[in-house]
Parts: structure tokens; sequence; C-alpha cells
């Protein structure tokens, strides 16, 4: 227990290593139709009210009441019908009433909205028994949501479809929001072949990671710059490194060539093309093999080869990142408890352990399993350090990324 919480510290610290280092985006202004997923840089108020005019929220009848007679049965002469988007033009008189749908506009006079299932029409007459003008709620008044002027969205929020809408019904055409960061990536391994390549010769494969990383910044609409396969050597390594730096990518990504071995030589030409280290090795699994620094105005993220890592460090560091460069708020993932649906064996204990888990509720408890190969996992397992057995029904921590 004692380790995972150690191990837990040591990953949040680096989150806020992380966030220590970026230097915000700027903004940019755009149409609300380009704003999905973009993080808003400033709030934003509302220009009109809503509703814009006093709206029926039943189809039925709009009255003017007359006051004084105590009949049990009313009856007011229909003069008129209000589809929405057709204003009635004129004041109601009393004792009169119109027809009116769901969305039009209630007019000058009109004190009230009866559903139709509440009234009858009968020879041009609305016959309504008095008892069921008890209520008088079907009016939605004019700003009654929203004023002209309210805070609709905050700043630093990211921009869901729900949030577009509501902006665009209050008026609102334009935002501003942070400026999207450019990502470069890099696949290494003189191993790696392009995905269109056939007839691979023993020992070669295909560089998934360079689809992976594409789709991975993709589904997060983040801009890519893919700088290609480039082999275990000194020179191709060093260049990749300068050409980066030369561009305008905000974030740079590697895979492969951190480990221990000969040929693993992406920290080497990091440094060697001007990089500047800031942490190696986290305290868990994957990312024992991992690299953040600054490459120029650039920030690097050297992850391992295997897939699975990749795939896991992206989302644990990469995209709270990301988004922290666009000055989203709450960027420290989301972490809570859930019961072990089956056992987890694991082969060594040495650090705290990452694992794709499908994470349902049932019975308003939180059970958790490890997502199977062609499941899209919704958290991940974090088995802590020091434990070689996980059984069914143990609690475990998972976290939200
Ligand atoms: N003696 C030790 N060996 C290793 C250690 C260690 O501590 N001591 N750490 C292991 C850990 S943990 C990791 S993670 C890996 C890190 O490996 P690298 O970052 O050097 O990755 P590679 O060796 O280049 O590749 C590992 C594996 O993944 C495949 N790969 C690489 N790139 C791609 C790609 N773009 N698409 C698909 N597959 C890829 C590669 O072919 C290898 O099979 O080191 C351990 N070793
Ligand atoms: O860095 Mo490795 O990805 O720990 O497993």
């Amino acid at each position: 227990m004692n380790d995972m919480k150690q191990n837990e510290c040591c990953y949040q610290e680096v989150l806020r290593t992380l966030f220590r280092v970026l230097k915000p985006m700027s903004s940019e202004m755009i149409g609300l139709e380009d704003g999905l997923g973009r993080v808003s840089s400033a709030s934003v108020t509302a220009s009109f009210p809503r509703p814009l005019f006093d709206e029926s929220v039943r189809d039925g009848y709009v009255i003017a009441e007359t006051t004084g007679h105590g009949e049990s049965v009313q009856r007011y002469r229909i003069t008129g019908e209000i589809p929405a988007g057709s204003p009635y033009g004129k004041v109601l008189g009393a004792g009169t009433g119109c027809r009116i749908m769901t969305g039009g506009c209630v007019p000058e006079g009109g004190s009230r909205v009866i559903p139709h299932e509440d009234c009858r029409e009968v020879d041009g007459d609305i016959l309504v028994e008095k008892k069921k003008l008890s209520w008088n709620i079907y009016i939605r008044r004019k700003g009654a949501d929203i004023s002209e002027g309210d805070v609709l969205v905050g700043r630093g929020i990211l921009l869901q479809a729900g949030h577009l809408a509501h902006l665009a019904s209050c008026g609102v055409q334009k935002i501003d929001v942070a400026t999207l960061p450019v990502v470069g990536f890099f696949c290494t391994g003189s191993e790696l072949r392009h995905m269109n390549e056939r007839d691979l010769e023993n020992g070669q494969k295909i560089s998934s990671n360079s689809l992976l990383l594409r789709g991975l910044l993709d589904s997060i609409g983040i801009p890519c710059q893919d700088f290609g396969i480039i082999p275990d050597n000194r020179q191709s390594l060093l260049d990749c490194f300068l050409a980066a730096k030369k561009s305008n990518v905000d974030v740079l990504i590697s895979t492969g060539g951190m480990g221990p071995g000969k040929y693993d030589l992406v920290e080497k030409l990091f440094l060697e093309a001007g990089g500047n280290l800031i942490f190696t090795e986290l305290g868990m699994r994957p990312g024992k093999s991992v690299l953040f620094g600054t490459l120029g105005k650039t920030l690097f993220f050297g992850l391992p080869g295997p897939p699975y890592a990749v795939q896991t460090l992206f989302n644990l560091l990469v995209v709270p990142v990301v988004f922290s460069l666009q000055g989203l708020k709450e960027q420290l993932p989301r972490k809570t408890t859930a019961y072990l649906e089956h056992d987890i064996p694991v082969k060594r204990s040495d650090l705290l352990c990452f694992k794709d888990g499908v994470l349902e509720l049932r019975d308003g408890k939180c059970y958790v399993r490890l997502a199977d190969r062609d499941e899209s996992p919704n958290c991940y397992i974090m088995l802590s350090a020091g434990q070689l057995f996980f059984k069914k029904g143990e609690m475990v921590e998972i976290c939200l990324a």
C-alpha cells in the first residue's frame, strides 16, 4: 500500500512537473462551427436572452382571460393561429384566444397557454373547465433561462457539442480559443517498415506506432506532422531531431530506442541536438523507459517502442500536457476504486503497473476487469508494487485517463 502511494505520488508529481514547464498557447478567434474539441481562452457572454420572446411550451391555445365570471366551463372565441416563427402581430382581446404551437410567440394580451388535451374546440370556441386553469406554467418568459450578458462558458473549458449549441442559441457566433499545438512524431527502429510494405524480411515489422500516434492525435483534434521512420543510427536520429527543432512543432514524440541496449540512441542524440532533459524513468510500468525534456521551444517525449506502452503513456502523459498547453482546467487524471472482476497474476512486482481496464457500474458499485484485445478500455487498472497476485473481489485503484 505504501509503495502504491509512493508510486502514485510519483506519477501525479511528474504531471505537476510537466505543467510547470509549459508555456500556454496563444489564442485565436474562430467560428462556432469549428469549435468542437477546442478550449475556450476567455469567458463568453450571451449576446441576447433566451428565450428571445415569451414562448409557448405546449401545442394548444393561448387565451386572454377575462376576470370575474365564475362559470365552471369558460369559453374563448378563436381569432387566429400562431405557428412557431409566425407571430400574431396584434393584441389578443379579452375573452378571445388563438391556436398556438410549441415555440410559438405568445401575443401581447395572451395570459395563459392551455395544452390542447386540457380543453375542447367547439364551433370556433375554446371550452375549458375552470379547474384546468389552476396552473399557469406553459409560457416560458423572455430571458427566463438566460439574460443578456450572462456568462455561458468560462475560460479553460473543453468545448463539446452541447456548449456550442448553447452558445449559438444565445447569439454567439465567434469564440476565443487556445491555438492548437502541432505535434510531430517519429518512430525509431531499423526493423520498422511502412504499413503499405509487403514482403517483410525476417526480423522486420510494420511500424504500427506511426498509425497509432496519428490516430491518437486525430482523436483529440490535434494536427500532427509525421517525421517518418528513423533507423537506429546516429546521423539519421540527429538529422531528425535537428529537423524537428527547426520546424514549427510545439510537441515532439518519438517511439523506441529508449532501452539500455547498444542501439537505443534517442537520449544521446536528443542531448547532442541541444535537448534539455527534465526527467527520465517514471517509477511505473509502462514508463520505466521514458524521457521528457525540451528541445529549443519544443517539448519532447521519448516514449518506449512497445505499442501498448506508447498508447498508455500517450494517454497518461501526452494528453494532459496537450490540453494543459491549451489552458484546460483540471488536467490531473481522475482516480477512483473498483472491485476486480477476476484474478490478475503479475510476473513481477517491482513497480506500479498500469493495465487497460473496463470499468462497469452494477448495483451502485464499480467493477473493473482487464480489457479484451478488441475492446476499447475506459480506464487503467493500477496494480500496486509489492504484490504478485490480485484476487477477484479485491479493491484496486483505477485511473480514468
Ligand atoms: N536489459 C534491459 N532491457 C530492457 C529494459 C531494461 O530495463 N533492461 N527495459 C525494457 C522496457 S521496460 C522497455 S519499455 C523497452 C524499451 O525499449 P525501446 O524503447 O528501446 O524500444 P525498442 O527496443 O525500439 O522496441 C521494443 C519493442 O517494440 C517494437 N517496436 C518499436 N517501435 C515500434 C513501432 N513503431 N511499431 C511497432 N512496434 C515497434 C520493437 O520492434 C520491439 O519489439 O526495453 C526493454 N528492454
Ligand atoms: O518503459 Mo517499459 O514501457 O516500462 O514497459
